[in-house]
C-alpha cells in the first residue's frame, strides 16, 4: 500500500495524492490494536453512511408517492362533520385499518356519554328554578329559538351535599309523573351518586390531552392534536390500569376503572335520561341534547356496561374535537380494481376560527376540497356566540372559492347534518326569521336546500379564480351506508381528474 508520500502535481496524479486518502492512510507505526480500532470505525463509518443513503431513498419514495397519491382536505367550520366524513371514508374503503382502533374509540364514547349526563343542566335548574309550566311545555317553535348549547359537566365537589335517605340503584324516579314535574329529593341522590365519573372523567381527559388544563371550559372536550398521539397515550394508560388491577388481585385484570364506574351507572344514567321531569327541565333549558355532538344517551344502556364494544356505526357518531391539521394515509382496500392500491392522503382539520389560519400550508398541494356545510341557520358559533354557524360557512366557502391557491382544485361541497335540518324545518323554526331574505317561499326541505344550494352555487361560479363543475351533495354523514353509496361517486370522480391531471388517463 503507498504510503502516502507522493507529491501534490494535480489531477492526473494517483489515489496516493488524493489528500482524502492521504488523511484516511494509517499512520506509519500503526500497532495492532490501533488497527483493530481503526477498521472498526471505518465499518462503523460505512454502515452510517448506508443508513443515510437508505433514509435519503426512502424519503425520495415517500416523496413520488405522495406525489402520485390522491389528496384530499377536509373543510368546514367546527362541528361540521369533517372527521366524521373521514372515518367514513376509512369504513368505507380501509376497513380494516378502522376497525383496528376500536379500543381506543371505545373510551372517547365512554368519555362522550359522561359529558352528557345531564348533571350540569340540572345543576342550572337548581341554582336558576324555572317555572315549571302548567301545560305542554314551550312549543316546539319556540324551542328552536332558544340556542343549541354544550352541556359542560362540572366536576366541582358537591357542596356538601349528602345523599338523603336511602338510595337504591334500581330506583325509576316520576316515569308516571306530568311533564311538569319538578325535580326532587330522588334526583339530588342521583346526581351524588354519579358525581365519581366526572370526577374520572376529568382525571382521565387530563391525562390524554393535558393540553386541556389551560382551555377554556367550553372546550374542555375530548379532542385530539395532530399526529394521533392520543392513540398511543391511552393504550399505554389502559395497560398500566389492567396490570395495577392485576396487581390488586383482579385475575381477569381485564376491566377498567371508567368501565366499572360506569356500569355502576347504568340504571342511574339510563333512569336520569328517560326522567320525565329531568325532560321537562330540558325543554325549559332549551337544550335538546340529540343534536349535540357525541350523543350517546339514547344507547347508555349498552354502553355503559362491562362488555361493551362499540360498533361501527358507535365510532363514526363519537365527538372528538381535532386540533390543528391531521394527515391520515390510507390504500384503498377495496372498490374497482383501478382503485384499490392506490394511495389517498386526507387532511383533516380543526374547523373553529383560531385553526383557521393553519391550513393554508395544505392549500397548494390537494386536488380536492370537501366543504362540509351543515344548514344550521338557527345556531350561533360556539366561539362565538354572534355569529351564525350558516353565515359563518357562506363566508368561509367565499374565501376558499376565490382562494387562488387552490383553483385547480375540484371543490365537493356537502350540505350536511341533514337530518338535523329535517328535524329543526319540522318543529316549526322559519328560515325567515333568521334569514329574512328567504322570505315566504316554503318552509320545506326541498325549498331551503335549493335556495341554499343556488347561493353557493353563485359564490363557486362568481369567485373561481377559473371556471370549474360544481359538485353538490345532501347528507347525514352519522348515516354510514348513506353515505358510502356518496363517497363512492366522489371517490370515483376524484380519482378520474386525478388520473387525467397526471395523464394516466
Ligand atoms: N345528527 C348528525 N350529527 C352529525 C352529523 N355529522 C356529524 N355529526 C356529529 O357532529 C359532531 C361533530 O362532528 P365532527 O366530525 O367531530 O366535526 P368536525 O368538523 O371534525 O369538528 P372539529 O374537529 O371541531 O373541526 C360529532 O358528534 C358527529 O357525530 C350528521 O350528519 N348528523
Ligand atoms: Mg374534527
Amino acid at each position: 500500500m503507498a504510503k502516502g508520500h507522493g507529491h501534490a502535481n494535480g489531477p492526473q496524479d494517483g489515489p496516493q495524492d488524493d489528500p482524502l486518502a492521504k488523511v484516511l492512510q494509517p499512520p506509519p507505526d500503526e500497532s495492532p490494536e490501533q488497527r483493530a480500532r481503526r477498521e472498526q470505525q471505518q465499518r462503523e463509518a460505512t454502515r452510517v453512511s448506508l443508513q443515510i443513503d437508505e433514509g435519503i431513498q426512502e424519503a425520495r419514495k415517500a416523496y413520488e408517492r405522495r406525489k402520485k397519491a390522491v389528496k384530499i382536505l377536509l373543510l368546514g367550520q367546527a362541528e361540521s362533520g369533517k372527521s366524521t366524513t373521514l372515518k367514513n371514508f376509512q369504513l368505507a374503503f380501509s376497513p380494516s385499518h378502522f376497525r383496528n382502533e376500536r379500543l381506543a374509540w371505545r373510551t372517547i364514547i365512554q368519555l362522550n356519554l359522561i359529558r352528557q349526563v345531564l348533571l350540569e343542566v340540572l345543576e342550572e335548574e337548581w341554582a336558576n328554578p324555572t317555572e315549571a309550566p302548567p301545560q305542554p311545555q314551550l312549543s316546539e317553535k319556540a324551542r328552536g329559538k332558544l340556542p343549541m348549547r354544550s352541556s359542560v359537566p362540572n366536576a366541582a365537589p358537591t357542596n356538601g351535599a349528602k345523599p338523603a335517605g336511602n338510595p337504591t340503584r334500581s330506583i325509576r324516579f316520576s316515569a308516571q309523573a306530568q311533564p311538569s314535574a319538578s325535580l326532587t329529593d330522588v334526583h339530588r341522590r342521583t346526581r351524588t351518586r354519579l358525581l365519581p365519573l366526572l370526577a374520572i372523567e376529568v382525571d382521565l381527559t387530563m391525562k390524554l390531552f393535558p393540553e386541556l388544563a389551560s382551555a377554556p371550559p367550553v372546550m374542555k372536550e375530548v379532542c385530539v392534536r395532530a399526529g394521533n398521539g392520543w392513540k398511543d397515550v391511552l393504550m399505554k394508560l389502559q395497560k398500566e390500569q389492567k396490570d395495577k388491577l392485576k396487581g390488586k388481585g383482579n385475575a381477569a385484570g381485564t376491566t377498567d376503572e371508567l368501565t366499572t364506574v360506569l356500569d355502576g351507572c347504568r340504571e342511574d344514567i339510563v333512569g336520569l335520561w328517560e326522567d320525565q321531569a329531568v325532560k321537562a327541565v330540558l325543554r325549559r333549558h332549551g337544550v335538546r341534547m340529540q343534536d349535540m355532538p357525541g350523543f350517546f344517551l339514547n344507547d347508555s344502556a349498552r354502553v355503559a356496561t362491562i362488555a361493551y364494544d362499540p360498533t361501527d356505526d358507535d365510532i363514526v357518531r363519537a365527538r372528538l374535537r381535532t386540533l390543528g391539521v391531521e394527515e391520515h394515509r390510507f390504500t384503498m382496500e377495496s372498490g374497482m380494481s383501478w382503485a384499490s392500491g392506490s394511495e389517498w392522503y386526507i387532511y383533516d382539520v380543526g374547523g373553529s376560527r383560531s385553526m383557521r389560519p393553519h391550513w393554508i400550508p395544505y392549500f397548494d398541494d390537494v386536488q380536492a376540497i370537501i366543504f362540509l356545510a351543515p344548514l344550521a341557520f338557527n345556531l350561533m358559533l360556539e366561539e362565538d356566540s354572534k355569529v351564525n354557524r350558516l353565515e359563518d360557512s357562506i363566508t368561509l366557502w367565499r374565501e376558499i372559492c376565490g382562494n387562488v391557491l387552490l383553483q385547480g382544485a375540484t371543490l365537493i361541497l356537502f350540505f350536511n347534518k341533514m337530518d338535523i335540518l329535517q328535524a329543526t324545518l319540522a318543529a316549526g323554526i322559519r328560515v325567515a326569521k333568521y334569514v329574512p331574505s328567504y322570505s315566504d317561499q316554503p318552509n320545506d326541505v326541498l325549498h331551503v336546500v335549493k335556495y341554499f344550494r343556488d347561493k353557493f352555487r353563485g359564490y363557486h361560479k362568481r369567485l373561481s379564480p377559473k371556471a370549474r363543475p360544481f359538485y353538490c351533495h345532501e347528507t347525514s354523514v352519522i348515516d354510514t351506508r348513506a353515505t358510502a353509496v356518496i363517497l363512492v361517486g366522489v371517490r370515483e370522480g376524484i380519482l378520474r381528474s386525478h388520473l387525467q391531471s397526471v395523464n394516466v388517463i
